[in-house]
């Protein structure tokens, strides 16, 4: 076992009370709340699933296994959150796995009658990683009111695959399967478009990067780092430190205080 694979599974287990079998791939569930994830949970998972908290939070935690294509997933049902910029418990519980947990993939939740409103939290987790996959959910729903979606446009504007279902019906979960077996398998590669910021924080950001990619060193996605720091956001600066290991808390701010 590897390195960093070896190290994984200890932050899993620490940090999130999570014990992937090896060779598990681990999967987390992402969304706004209400649109589905425990019934695509269920529909994946069946009743290869256990709950329970959150380490130190009272958040529910539910983990439910599948297999497909002979190799095992573990999926992790995060909670309902309209985002992961970690205002509340939820939404740093949400954060810190997609951040620190290292899914190999992120299976990220919309629902169809609302779309505008749930990409939000799409490209905040585009922001952080590549390896998502976006379902949109509830599409039974958007076609009785009469919804029109072009699907091959938003894949191609979002620059990740795109998969809809109805998963209360079981409708879209076999190409959901395939799409999630790809991404984790890193069969299938991504390029997330990426947000474009005012002339002002680009420039900040330019200036950050280089000594934040030495610090963080490949674990975390370094643009994403710096917009936090930009964001003056000092617990997510604690997270990094401690998830890490690193002194970053120190090493970091006069970084920023330098701009
Ligand atoms: N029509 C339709 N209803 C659905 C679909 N998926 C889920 N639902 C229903 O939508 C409601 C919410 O589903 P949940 O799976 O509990 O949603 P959730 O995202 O887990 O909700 P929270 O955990 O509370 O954030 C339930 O009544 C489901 O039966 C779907 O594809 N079509
Ligand atoms: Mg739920």
């Amino acid at each position: 076992m590897s390195m960093q694979v070896e190290n994984r599974g200890r932050v899993l287990r620490e940090h999130f009370g999570i014990a992937p079998e090896a060779g598990q791939y681990v999967i987390a569930l992402a969304g706004n709340p209400n649109v589905g994830k425990s019934t695509v949970f269920n529909a994946l998972t069946g009743l290869r699933q256990h709950t329970g908290n959150w380490p130190g939070k009272t958040v529910d935690n539910a983990q439910g296994t599948f297999t497909y294509r002979e190799k095992p997933f573990l999926l992790v049902d995060l909670p309902g959150t309209y985002s992961i910029l970690a205002h509340t418990v939820e939404e740093q519980v949400a954060r810190d796995f997609i951040c620190f947990g290292e899914p190999d993939a992120t299976l990220v939740v919309l629902d169809a009658t609302c779309l505008e409103r749930n990409l939000n939290l799409a490209l905040q987790v585009m922001e952080i990683t590549p390896n998502i996959v976006v379902c949109v959910n509830l599409i039974d729903e958007a076609r009785k009111k009469k919804i029109t979606i072009d699907f091959p446009a938003l894949e191609k504007e979002l620059g990740v695959p795109v998969v809809t279902t109805a998963a209360r019906k079981g409708e879209g979960l076999a190409t959901l399967r395939e799409t999630l077996y790809q991404v984790s398998t890193g069969a299938r590669k991504s390029n997330p478009r990426q947000l474009v910021y005012s002339p002002s924080v680009e420039t900040a950001v330019q200036k950050l990067l280089p000594n934040i990619q030495r610090l963080v060193d490949h674990k975390l996605n370094p643009r994403w780092v710096a917009l936090r720091l930009l964001d003056g956001d000092k617990t997510f600066i604690e997270c990094i430190s401690r998830h890490l290991d690193l002194q970053t808390q120190t090493e970091l701010f006069p970084e920023v205080a330098a701009l």
